[in-house]
């Protein structure tokens, strides 16, 4: 785990703030969660990019909030033909609430990962979401956390930014991956985080030097790849495609404007008509689907 001085100032504020926050004394949550992976092929199978869209009402980030329904930007999302969405529970910093993430995923019928700075068991038991965000670098025992994730029947996100905590992602048993191309110390974005976290040159995926020496790449072969943050065009999207994310997880391009339009701009990014095609339809995808169909 980083100290705290290697953040930047609103994200030692965000984290101040999550570990204050009041939590639920309940029982844990029990959840039946809509499968990603399926609705990941689901998106394939008719010609869309699986994007992950994200109801983010403002961030340290951005200039000025968002203040409309919730309900209303998801419907919107889905329009757009969204995977699956994100929704921001955070109060302070992103403008989000566990209310708005309940009424969404009344509202759709896609996956809703919830999306906050969750730090202990308890913190999962807020609101029920099909799947949940847990950041590597800032949780002290990441296995304990997944698991007490998992065994509430929730998928569970881990989000890396570096090599290291890609590693300790698959080592805590992570089956789905974020990979933030935003560095939480200097909140600056740079796509290629993904291509060298994953060990790809982002040229169709081979492997480099460095993730053949520590087999790490290999251990990628069914894990669900989400690229974070920083997406804004349709060569953005083909580029991360074609280092391997099964998903691309974006708030800002979609969340600045006409929601609907922004987000099928990015999900017919793979289209033929567009002149071009993903430059590596993965061939973890299509074996997955084989096996699927066998
Ligand atoms: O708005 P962007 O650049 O498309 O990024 C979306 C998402 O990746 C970003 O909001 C995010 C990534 N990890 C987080 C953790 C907490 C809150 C927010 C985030």
């Amino acid at each position: 785990m980083m100290t705290c001085n290697e953040l930047a100032a609103p994200v030692r504020s965000i984290l101040t703030a999550a570990r204050d926050r009041s939590q639920p004394d309940g029982t844990p949550l029990a959840v039946s969660p809509r499968s990603l992976p399926q609705a990941i092929r689901d998106a394939e199978s008719d010609g869309r990019v699986p994007i992950v869209a994200e109801i983010k009402p403002t961030s340290p980030t951005t200039d000025g909030r968002r203040t409309d329904d919730p309900v209303e930007l998801a419907r919107a999302m889905i329009a757009g033909g969204a995977t699956a969405l994100s929704v921001l529970t955070e109060p302070d910093h992103f403008g989000g609430s566990p209310e708005a993430l309940e009424r969404v995923r009344q509202a759709v019928d896609v996956p809703v990962l919830r999306k906050d700075f969750i730090l202990r068991e308890e913190h999962l038991d807020v609101v029920a979401a099909d799947l949940v965000l847990v950041i590597a670098r800032f949780v002290d025992d990441l296995p304990g956390l997944v698991t007490a994730a998992r065994d509430r029947g929730f998928q569970v996100l881990v989000e890396v930014h570096t090599r290291e905590e890609l590693r300790a992602a698959l080592d805590a048993g992570a089956r789905f991956v974020g990979i933030n191309n935003r560095d939480l110390a200097a909140l600056e974005v740079d796509l290629s985080t993904f291509e060298h976290v994953v060990g790809s040159t982002g040229d169709g995926g081979t492997a480099n030097g460095l993730a053949a020496a520590d087999n790490l790449t290999d251990r990628l072969a069914d894990v669900t790849l989400v690229a974070e943050s920083g997406v804004s065009t349709p060569d953005d999207v083909r580029r991360l495609r074609g280092a391997g994310a099964d998903a691309l997880l974006v708030g800002s391009a979609i969340m600045d404007g006409d929601v609907e339009a922004n987000t099928r701009r990015l999900v017919e990014a793979g289209r033929p008509e567009d002149g071009r095609t993903d430059a590596d339809p993965k061939a973890r995808s299509t074996s997955e689907q084989g096996v699927d169909a066998a």
